[in-house]
């Protein structure tokens, strides 16, 4: 199993996305994140990623879901996801080209099939634990329980 982090900054009507140029989910809009390192919680995952990402900080991180993804691309993942704010002015890096968009548009036809099901939630501050069972990229099923 795979661990990584997303992490989603939404300040008032609007989410800072990221254009991902390499890796897995190349040429999709995310959330910050990547692969927890050896040694690391999620949250210092979190903050190392955002500096190497867009190369500015984030601070009050708050867990607000954890997925499970079977069989992307025959790989099995579980992923935390963070809401957190920014420090500083987001850049363009190797990895990513970051843009704010209006929460009326987030462009969910160019995201992971399946952040349309639990975006909303961490955009209404809504815990969540999902299960999403794929095919290569292909979605096939999942399973979200949702609380306050
Ligand atoms: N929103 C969303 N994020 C996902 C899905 N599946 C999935 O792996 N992710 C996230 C988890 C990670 O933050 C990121 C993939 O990790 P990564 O960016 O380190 O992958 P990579 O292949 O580029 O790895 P690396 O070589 O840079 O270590 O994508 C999904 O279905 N929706």
């Amino acid at each position: 199993m795979i661990e990584a982090v997303v992490v989603h900054i939404v300040q008032g009507n609007k989410i800072l996305l990221h254009y991902k140029k390499r890796g897995h989910g190349a040429g999709k809009w995310n959330g910050l994140g990547g692969k927890i390192e050896n040694g690391e919680n999620p949250e210092e995952c979190a903050k190392r990623e955002a500096k190497e990402e867009m190369h500015a900080d984030i601070t009050n991180l708050k867990k607000i879901g954890i997925i499970k993804f079977y069989d992307v691309n025959n790989e099995d993942w579980t992923v935390y996801v963070f809401r957190a704010e920014l420090l500083g002015e987001p850049e363009e890096s190797e990895e990513s080209i970051p843009k704010w968009f209006f929460l009326r548009d987030i462009p969910y036809e160019n995201m992971w099939e399946d952040d349309k099901y639990w975006l909303p939630l961490v955009i209404n501050n809504i815990n969540f634990s999902a299960e999403f069972w794929f095919e290569g990229e292909n979605m096939k099923k999942f399973k979200i329980e949702a609380w306050k």
